[in-house]
């Protein structure tokens, strides 16, 4: 689904990401860990080409990136810091984006703004809305467009325990319709209650790849994510 081969990416003299390799498989719902500033978001944006990586290749459904339409279809970002227009509404807005995606799911759509309590918030300018309304909203269009991956950056930010009850069910429900989910996070007790797989970033490179049963046993997440660490 996801092949990131190669990945290297400094800024100035500090080399970030040295060689990150990961084939993410379609089903998986990857949890993408590291300590801050591990390069978590740096690898995320080389991925959805809001960066230039300095080496290295990214394939999507075996469709090398580029600034392709092809290319971009085949997933959805949502970024940790949203950008919106600010006087359009949530729910113009998610209609411009099914037309960007060729994918009108009108029903879909509104079973998702009512799964994500945000009926009266769709018809309002996006710029009154709240951070957590704004995750809120992305959410409920990854998950009506139906891409082949979702990528997400701390999906989980601002989210109320009821959303993360509905994030929950809407990713099963993507992943059982064929989809993939890759998402960075530092919630490592709900990584592991959500994810089926997890990768450890660590000194820019992929220093475990690894479904979430095998690695996890009798331990947790956070343990084993300490060991890795050296801590
Ligand atoms: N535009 C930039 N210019 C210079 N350094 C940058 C830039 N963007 C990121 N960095 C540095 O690159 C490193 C990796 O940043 P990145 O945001 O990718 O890490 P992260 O794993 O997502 O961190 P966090 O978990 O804290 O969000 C950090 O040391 C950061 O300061």
């Amino acid at each position: 689904m996801l092949k990131i081969t190669n990945l290297k990416k400094g800024y100035g003299s500090k080399q970030i990401l040295n060689g990150v390799e990961l084939h993410v498989k379609k089903g998986e719902i990857l949890g993408f860990v590291g300590s801050n500033g591990a390069g978590k978001t740096t690898t995320l944006n080389s991925i959805t080409g809001i960066l230039e990586p300095d080496e290295g290749t990214i394939t999507i459904n075996g469709i090398i990136k580029s600034g392709s339409t092809k290319y971009k279809k085949q997933f959805f970002f949502i970024p940790d810091t949203i950008h919106v227009f600010k006087n359009i509404s949530g729910f113009d807005w998610i209609r411009f984006v099914m037309k960007l995606y060729d994918n009108d799911q009108t029903e879909r759509m509104k079973h998702f703004i009512t799964q994500f309590d945000m009926e009266e918030a769709m018809y309002k300018p996006m710029g009154t809305y709240s951070y957590g309304m704004l995750h809120k909203m992305m959410l409920i269009v990854g998950f009506t467009i139906n891409p082949p991956i979702i990528i997400m950056d701390e999906p989980l930010n601002g989210l109320d325990p009821k959303s993360v009850l509905t994030f929950k069910k809407a990713i099963k429900l993507y992943i059982e319709e064929g989809g993939t989910v890759f998402f960075s996070t530092h919630l490592l007790d709900i990584a592991e209650k959500i994810c089926n797989t997890v990768a450890i970033l660590k000194d820019g490179k992929i220093i475990l790849h690894e479904e979430i049963d095998k690695v996890v046993g009798e331990n947790t997440l956070e343990t084993i994510f300490m060991e890795k660490q050296n801590v």
